[in-house]
């Protein structure tokens, strides 16, 4: 009896395997962590092999981990980190360089000389997305501009570009041997390669970055069955669903209806907003991204507010400084202090994302004193989290109109309890965490699932979701409006570090 669908969850630090029952329960999970490799300032690399390598070990263990027999499987789908790029060959399979990851800023160049030609209004009119280092388009043209060779191989059509999703898709499905090179229309609305009105690749933003089509994914939906695996691990299971990890995690959360909203709170926090079958172009510093297509459904969209560093700097703290053994401890060294001392961590490592979009940004600790401790770094550091998030929000308030007053919460770092309080505390909203915490795997899951008939309808994705724990606003106005004024401060002294 095929009673489970599986999910690949691979993340910006590792990769999952997860299997999930009919109600959407966590049967089994396997995970991996693999190398964050940091060649220079401002750059973030990934082995794509290492990458596969951890994804077909994950789904041994995350089978065994369920206690389950490959032929309990309806169908897989597959949910990853996104924007991050790879450029393989396509008869040895060896990618051509390591994986440009979505925080690299390598690129800041290009995107300042396409910002100095003018056409960045344009460019963010057809693809939602403001010039910046984070997409791929401009990530794959420096590959082609860099690595010897790799123009002339790509104009012959020997190589393929693509997200994760593409490279693993590929992959599962033969590689060298006829592997099918397809990416989802999330993952394809993060490249600023596509125009998000055709959903299809726009010619005239092909000429402008200099990309030759040749090495482009076909764009399919989030829900269909593609093809049936090839590799031993899954042989002959359906792969059904792909969605950009972001995507995915609002469909998981059941944010289905025009308004509802979530915040991922993991290596950065993306807080999406499901705004129905039109984009709605942002006056506020956000994006503009495809939510899902569902077979041949026409599209939803989604406003989000994308954060490059929250969890990432705690793993700051922990491998950079030695403060902390293990992310969870953070939680304990900020209670060490009762505040945060006027202390404020703006963790533009990547330039600052939603809603300033400031490729000159970059890191700065402010309100330094002789007083200041490691508690006080460590705090500085988790609220470091909520201020970013307000802003986005505050994005999000203006640009929908709704004053949103209930979040849905999800992501590794939802565990930290303290965190989650200030959250709700800043924002004068809800936090809400659901009972299935592993939304990014789940709707990946539900898209694979809904393909191949094994959920009926959307519906039966509400129907699954539970709230858990709901944190409430305790906070006073004035309290709270005097930190956000230092907060702004802080980020103003971030500006303008380096040329952008
Ligand atoms: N208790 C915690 N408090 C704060 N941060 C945490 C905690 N647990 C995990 N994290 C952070 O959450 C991130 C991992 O979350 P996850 O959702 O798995 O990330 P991703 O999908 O981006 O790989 C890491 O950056 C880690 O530092
Ligand atoms: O893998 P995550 O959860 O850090 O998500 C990364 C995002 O997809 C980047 O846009």
């Amino acid at each position: 009896m095929r009673d489970y669908v599986g999910a690949i969850d691979q993340g910006t630090t590792s990769s999952r395997f997860i299997v999930f029952d009919g109600e959407g329960g966590v049967v089994g999970v396997a995970q991996r962590e693999h190398e964050q490799i940091y060649p220079g300032p401002g750059m973030v690399e990934h082995d794509p092999l290492e990458i596969w390598r951890n994804t077909r070990a994950v789904i041994i263990d995350g089978l065994a981990a369920a206690g389950i027999s490959l032929h309990r499987l309806a169908a897989v789908g597959i949910t990853n980190q996104r924007e991050t790029t790879v450029l393989w060959d396509r008869h040895t399979g060896e990618p051509v360089h390591n994986a440009l990851v979505w925080q690299d800023t390598r690129v800041n160049d290009l995107v300042a000389a396409y910002g100095r030609d003018g056409g960045k209004d344009q460019l963010r009119a057809r693809t939602g997305l403001p010039l910046a280092s984070y997409f791929s388009g401009l990530k794959l043209r420096w590959l082609l501009d860099h690595v010897p060779d790799a123009r002339a191989r790509a104009e012959a059509g020997d190589l393929l570009f693509g997200n994760i999703d593409a490279w693993l898709m590929w992959r599962l499905t033969g590689g060298p041997e006829g592997g099918l090179h397809v990416t989802d229309v999330t993952n394809a609305s993060r490249t600023q390669l596509m125009n998000l009105a055709t959903l299809d690749w726009d010619l005239d933003i092909l000429r402008l970055f200099d990309i030759p089509a040749a090495v482009l994914p076909r764009i399919v939906s989030s829900s269909a069955v593609y093809a049936e695996a090839r590799i031993p691990e899954l042989r002959d299971i359906p792969l059904a669903g792909i969605l950009g990890d972001q995507q995915a995690a609002l469909f998981g959360q059941a944010c289905l209806a025009p308004g509802d909203i979530k915040n991922t709170y993991g290596t950065g926090c993306f807080m999406l907003m499901n705004t129905g079958g039109q984009p709605v172009q942002s006056r506020s510093g956000l994006l503009t991204t495809v939510a899902h297509r569902l077979g041949e459904e026409p599209p939803v969209y989604a406003l989000e507010g994308s954060i490059a560093v929250t969890g990432a700097l705690v793993q700051w703290l922990r491998d950079n400084l030695g403060l902390i053994n293990r992310s969870e401890e953070i939680e304990a060294l900020a209670r060490s202090v009762p505040d945060n001392g006027d202390v404020y961590f703006v963790p533009a490592f990547s330039g600052l994302y939603a809603p300033h979009w400031r490729e000159d940004a970059r890191g700065v600790i402010a309100g330094l004193t002789r007083f200041a401790s490691k508690g006080h770094l460590a705090r500085a550091a988790l609220e470091a989290t909520a201020f970013q998030t307000w802003d986005v929000l505050q994005a999000m308030r203006a640009d929908s109109g709704l004053a949103v007053t209930s979040l849905r919460a999800d992501g590794g770092m939802v565990a930290n309890e303290l965190l989650m309080q200030f959250q709700a505390d800043l924002l004068g909203a809800e936090v809400v965490l659901p009972t299935v915490t592993e939304t990014t795997a789940l709707g990946a899951a539900y898209a694979a699932g809904l393909a191949v008939g094994f959920w009926r309808t959307p519906a039966d994705i509400v129907a699954n979701w539970r709230a858990d724990r709901v944190f409430q606003p305790r906070m006073p106005v004035a309290e709270r409006t005097r930190l956000l004024g230092r907060w702004s401060k802080a980020v103003e002294r971030s500006f303008g570090w380096v040329e952008g």
